[in-house]
């Protein structure tokens, strides 16, 4: 099978596109997996493919598959990217300045900026309402508080590990988040650092941690496991994505982060989130939707001949 394809992040997050808006193609796992890999593929965090939408109010549809070759309902910074690929490769006008993405967690309506060329540089992605009760997560944790909206949700929950409990406040952004904020680490054990004497985010082992809590029981559709720290300027945060690990940046991630921080008051519902692969700026509004706004570039673009 050949394939053209395009490559693009969203603060370091990133994807595979290809253009499926015939709706015949069929990637199998391993396909996925050669594509997304850093060695033998491409590389990538995961591929997206445009297919035609079923909203007619859509733009198009993100079908949006992880690296291991799992389905996610929803993407942030893939979203974004999705944007950026319609509008520099005339699937919408750059003069429109919006446009609406169809995903598998539902439309998500955006609004974006271009350059002098017309390309797309950002956008402003209306994420929809965090999802906080339970069984809409999903988690087993149970309810231990009630948001500002009267809804019971998961906040700062102990899960016990071989390393020691870590607390989590659990988000859905129509994909499943876990997030731990990382009060204190001197209580963590030292085994869990690069360097025991300088313990950090930046030093936590997440390869670890991370790939433990994703797997674990209480997320019976595993999860994306946000590590964070509050501080001054914002928040910074490090994510174990499920299906693919540790990723430079994850848009639902820094939502769900957000909404946490606000929930759990560490923070107010407007926050800069730092990732390791840049900044994202996301709101929690009054009308209870969440707003992310980031970065959107093409790295390359390419044929492929896949080897399976
Ligand atoms: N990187 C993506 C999240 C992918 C989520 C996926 N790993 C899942 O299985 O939910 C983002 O920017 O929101």
């Amino acid at each position: 099978m050949e394939l053209d394809f395009v490559k693009l992040h969203g603060a370091g997050n990133d994807f595979v596109f290809i253009d499926d808006f015939s709706g015949t193609l069929e990637l199998t796992k391993e396909q996925i997996a050669w594509l997304c890999d850093r060695h033998f593929g491409i590389g990538a965090d995961g591929v997206i493919l445009v297919r035609r939408p079923n909203d007619p109010a859509c733009a198009a549809y993100m079908h949006y598959i992880n690296s291991d070759g799992t389905l996610a309902e929803m993407c942030g910074n893939g979203v974004r990217c999705f944007a950026k690929y319609l509008v520099d490769y005339a699937f919408v006008d750059p003069g429109d300045g919006a446009l609406a993405a169809e995903t598998l967690a539902g439309a998500r309506p955006l609004t974006f900026s271009v350059d002098e060329d017309g390309k797309l540089v950002s956008a402003t992605v209306d994420m929809g309402t965090p999802r906080l009760a339970p069984d809409e997560v999903p988690t087993t944790l149970a309810a231990n508080a009630v948001s500002p909206y009267g809804e019971a949700f998961v906040l700062d929950a102990s899960v016990d590990s071989p390393w020691g409990p870590f607390s989590f406040t659990c988000v859905s952004m129509g994909n499943p988040h876990a997030v731990c904020f990382l009060d204190d680490m001197r209580a963590l054990p030292d085994e869990l650092f690069a360097d025991p004497l300088a313990k950090s985010l930046d030093t936590l082992d997440l390869d670890r941690v991370g790939a433990f809590f994703e797997n674990h029981p209480v997320f019976p559709e595993k999860a994306n496991i946000e590590f964070a720290v509050v501080q001054s300027g914002g928040i910074a945060m490090r994510v174990y994505e499920r299906g693919c690990g540790e990723t430079l940046a994850c848009g639902t991630g820094a939502c769900a982060t957000g909404v946490a921080a606000c929930l759990s008051g560490r923070s107010g519902c407007s926050n800069e989130v730092h990732l390791p692969g840049g900044v994202l700026t996301v709101s929690w509004g009054d009308d209870g939707h969440v707003s992310m706004r980031g970065p959107a570039a093409e790295s390359f673009s390419g044929h492929v001949r896949l080897p399976l």
